[in-house]
């Protein structure tokens, strides 16, 4: 694990100490109402079913390489949008444009209409585009609990970790802060190990871990690259799962997978990618039956796919 930011210090007492050392009980009772905490809270300015973000003409280029050439499409609120396609078909490229870490050679990125221009990656999470990543990005001395309260921090101008602290009258934000990651932990089925540092998870946990940091930035739109990367069928089932329920609490998910079969099953609409361009877009049926993406799939084996 690598830890953004340096700073890997675990938060020392205070409210994150008392929940952590709650039985499963006590916290079943205090968090009873898991998912109301869960649901995203923020003003949203685009109806359900209208575009969200908007892609127009993105080309990424890496010296004489072209990663991502004129790719446009949107996403809807509410939806789950599947991003698929060969090794090196430019998915994460696609990604790290839209988040900031790579700055697109020409084209836009739009998030509610609005271009994120060359807006920094801290403030394209304040904005609304949280993410997790390929390899599992956790703060690793940090205990589960500590990296989600950290994740809603990333979300607000005033420092909920420095409020954790130092400052008293920071304690009702301090309170909500805690409760909600510690619901969101109760949400992604891993608060029974609120309390063990990151580094020392099993990997599954990890990657749900990932998952309830991002959330705690209660984005706009959630981007899960590959979150399902090195999980048994069974497990990969059960991920799929909680990502409808994270779309049905209302969220929109924008998901690269390399699972064709579970992509087929838990998207609402599919955009195939192939040597950096979209070569397809539609219904996983249409997806399903598309020549073009038939010839971009023949000869990859199944458990290469997307
Ligand atoms: N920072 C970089 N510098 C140079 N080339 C890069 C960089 N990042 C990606 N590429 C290249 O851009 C192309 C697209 O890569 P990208 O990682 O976006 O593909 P992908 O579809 O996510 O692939 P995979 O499924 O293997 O993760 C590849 O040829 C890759 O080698």
């Amino acid at each position: 694990m690598t830890q953004p930011g340096g700073a890997d210090a675990p938060i020392e007492g205070g409210l994150v100490a008392e929940v952590e050392q709650m039985s499963a009980e006590e916290r079943a009772e205090h968090f009873a109402e898991v998912a109301e905490v869960v649901a995203p809270d923020r003003e949203i300015s685009v109806d359900m079913g209208q575009t969200l973000l908007e892609l127009d003409e993105l080309t990424v280029q890496f010296g004489g390489l072209v990663a991502l050439d004129h790719v446009s499409f949107s996403i809807k609120r509410g939806e789950i949008l599947g991003l698929i396609g060969p090794n090196g078909a430019g998915k994460t490229t696609c990604f790290n444009a839209m988040t900031g870490v790579y700055r697109p050679t020409s084209g836009r990125v739009l998030l509610e209409d609005k271009p994120l221009g060359k807006a920094a990656r801290h403030k394209i999470t304040q904005l609304g585009i949280a993410r997790t990543f390929q390899n599992i990005r956790l703060f690793a001395e940090m205990t589960a609990l500590e990296n989600v309260v950290v994740g809603a921090d990333a979300r607000h101008s005033t420092s909920v970790v420095g409020a954790l602290l130092r400052l008293p009258k920071h304690h009702k934000e301090e309170k909500e802060a805690v409760d909600r990651a510690m619901a969101l932990l109760e949400f992604v089925g891993i608060a029974d190990r609120a309390a063990e540092k990151a580094k020392n998870l099993p990997y599954g946990y990890q990657r749900r871990l990932e998952i309830a940091r991002a959330l705690a930035t209660e984005p706009k739109l959630l981007c899960l690259d590959e979150p399902a990367a090195g999980f048994n069928p069974a497990e990969k089932e059960e991920l799929m799962g909680l990502i409808r329920t994270i779309r049905d609490d209302g969220y929109t998910v924008l998901l690269i997978e390399h699972d064709m079969k579970l992509v087929m099953g838990v998207t609402d609409r599919i955009v195939v990618l192939e040597f950096g361009k979209k070569i397809a877009e539609g219904v996983p049926a249409e997806i399903r039956e598309n020549p073009a993406v038939i010839a971009a799939y023949l000869g990859v084996p199944d458990d290469d796919v997307a």
